[in-house]
């Protein structure tokens, strides 16, 4: 029960229909009850003795009751279904905002399909025990306790020998959930790897084609429902063997009644009425008992779901604001960035070394710093902790002379933008897609932003032109279209600092080279970081650090580290190639001998 105390927020502002659903099938159960008494009335007092006269007014009771019932059960259902939806509700976006305030690490780890099925299936199952599950468990005791009361009064003899079997069908239920518990779950797991598997083959179905493996993935496909299928047969298996064995136990109890109670009316220590008003009661326990498996089954379901809704709502939130945090004022904002001796580790990674090591860089206002680098060498990182994605191991970042980690996250984030490699567009119009950071922004300075990522040209050639849906994660655009939509909703934004992460990387060199005027332009006295694997993508930076492993090995201006031996005269070797004169040119060593850089 700790798990549904821990949910109490969830749901106890309704308590009211809580009670309601509680005592509306309470209720309505202990009115049922009085059906067997209005037969045994009906027998006893009228049938018997030839007293017709009562009949109709025991019938009128019936319709009565039949009615007041009705009510109550209306009541239960109300009540339940208010409770059940109110909570689901209020669990669905406590998760959801969660999910929007949990860190990056999180997301490290975290699978979509996990996270999805439970916001979705969890969530009913807590809706549907909190909602009804609850209240039907609860009213099985009651009609335990009101039932046996009621039967005690009429015959106590008969109602214990009944009383003797009640045990064993309890025994049976609860090895029935026991066994049917398991298949449950594996049930619950195949459809998550069903899903997943569905899923996984949609998002990368290109790269399915591009390689012919439909029938690979078809095989894949038919395993895991082949899977499914089975759990379900082992179900039904279960359901054909106990249900039988359940009734069968029941009935027992119903047959020894009839037995022991046929004898005692004909000799006369039992009236017929009592007989049947007995019987009917018994009948009465005896079918929730029946489904006594299911409802522990929705019981420890639940509980399950509960454990796993709160193990999301209770992650804790590795990046957070401090109650002191300092809220930036855009307008005073200047973007005067400091690493100081910093180095980072991957805690999800405790196998690999530090992904970024005493990494120094004073990049003052107006700036722009290049970062060069093999893959994994720490790029990303590095710009990863100033964003805070990642708080810093060692060492600090400052943004004009504060911490980063001592600043308001939003007001911190809202200063910089961020255009990734892999450009994420969410399936709605290019207008909202390149407005998504600043929603108030009017359609001329949507259009603006877009010409100077050199975007407008090809999306007013679009039918629907910049109110053109693009389909999930930007599908139907070439990748270097996504860029400069992206790089467009980077620029709206008009960031204090601005970080573009290989994302260039997709354009040719014209368009690039185009992008790069019109950022020098909009960015005048504010930050930029560009990561690359292209030097003609660097070569402005007034500053480029050249990492390796996390190391940074160089660092300079382009004329600088072109004259260097090393990583970055390498890279440049190699990309200006087939351009020698340039080449020559840059490598000129300052006394004017001619360096001989390639060979061949
Ligand atoms: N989220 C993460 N969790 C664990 N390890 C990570 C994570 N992100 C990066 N790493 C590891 O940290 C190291 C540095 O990665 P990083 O992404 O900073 O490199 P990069 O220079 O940006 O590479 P690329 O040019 O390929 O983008 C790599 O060894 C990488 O495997």
């Amino acid at each position: 029960m700790d798990i549904f105390r821990a949910l109490k927020t969830y749901y106890w502002q309704d308590k009211g229909f809580l009670w309601g659903s509680v005592a509306g099938l309470a209720i309505a159960t202990a009115l049922g009850l009085v059906y067997p008494l209005l037969l045994k009335s009906l027998i006893d007092d009228m049938i018997l003795p030839g007293k017709y006269s009562g009949v109709l007014g025991l019938s009128l009771s019936a319709v009565g009751i039949i009615f007041v019932k009705a009510g109550f059960q209306y009541v239960h259902g109300f009540s339940g279904g208010r409770l059940g939806n109110k909570l689901a509700y209020r669990l669905r976006n406590a998760c959801y905002e969660k999910l929007q305030k949990l860190s990056f690490s999180y997301y490290d780890t975290a699978k979509t399909g996990d996270l999805m099925s439970r916001l979705t299936a969890d969530i009913e199952g807590i809706r549907q025990f909190i909602g009804f599950g609850f209240a039907q468990l609860l009213n099985t005791g009651f009609l335990l306790v009101f039932g046996f009361t009621m039967m005690f009064f009429i015959d106590w003899k008969i109602t214990l020998m009944t009383f003797a079997i009640l045990p064993v069908l309890g025994f049976v239920a609860i090895r029935f959930e026991q066994n049917i518990h398991p298949v449950f779950r594996s049930i619950r797991s195949a459809v998550g790897r069903l899903t997943v598997r569905v899923q996984e083959n949609i998002t990368g179905v290109r790269t399915v084609k591009s390689f012919a493996r439909e029938p690979f993935e078809i095989n894949k496909f038919v395993k895991e429902n082949v899977d499914y299928r089975d759990n379900h047969l082992q179900l039904a298996g279960v359901w054909a063997k106990y249900f039988p064995m359940i009734e069968f136990i029941a009935n027992i109890s119903v047959a020894a009644l009839l037995l022991v109670g046929g004898w005692r009316v004909i000799d006369g220590s039992l009236s017929l009425g009592d007989l049947v008003a007995l019987s009917g009661m018994l009948g009465l326990i005896v079918a929730p008992l029946w489904t006594l498996g299911f409802q522990i089954n929705a019981y420890t379901q639940s509980k399950a779901s509960g454990e796993r809704l709160l193990e999301l709502l209770n992650q804790p939130v590795a990046v957070k604001n401090t109650p002191n945090s300092l809220v930036l004022d855009d307008e005073a904002v200047k973007g005067h960035l400091r690493y100081e001796d910093v180095s980072f580790r991957y805690t999800n990674r405790d196998d690999l070394p530090s992904a970024l090591l005493g990494f120094n860089l004073d990049a003052p206002a107006g700036s722009m710093i290049g970062l060069l680098g093999g893959t994994g060498s720490g790029k990303t990182t590095a710009i990863g902790l100033l964003f805070r994605a990642y708080d810093v191991g060692e060492g600090s970042i400052t943004l004009d002379g504060v911490d980063v980690r001592n600043i308001e996250i939003e007001t911190l984030r809202r200063e910089i933008a961020i255009v990734f490699q892999e450009s994420f567009l969410f399936s709605t119009t290019i207008k909202e897609n390149i407005s998504y950071g600043r929603p108030d922004a009017t359609t001329e300075e949507i259009e603006e932003a877009a010409r100077l990522a050199q975007a407008d040209g090809f999306i007013r050639e679009l039918p629907l032109g910049y109110d053109t849906i693009v389909g999930e994660r930007g599908m139907g655009l070439s990748g270097g279209q996504k860029q400069r939509i992206a790089i467009a909703r980077a620029l709206l934004s008009k960031p204090k600092i601005l970080i573009l992460d290989d994302a260039t990387s997709a354009l040719d060199m014209e368009t690039e080279h185009e992008i790069q005027l019109a950022i020098r332009k909009v960015m005048s006295g504010r930050t930029v970081f560009v990561i690359a694997h292209r030097i003609s993508t660097l070569r402005r930076a007034n500053e480029i650090l050249v990492l390796d492993r996390g190391h940074t090995i160089q660092r300079g201006t382009h004329d600088k580290l072109v004259r260097q031996p090393g990583l970055y005269r390498e890279t440049y070797r190699i990309q200006y190639a087939d351009r020698p004169e340039e080449l020559n040119e840059r490598l000129e060593p300052s006394d004017g001998s001619s360096e001989r850089l390639v060979s061949g």
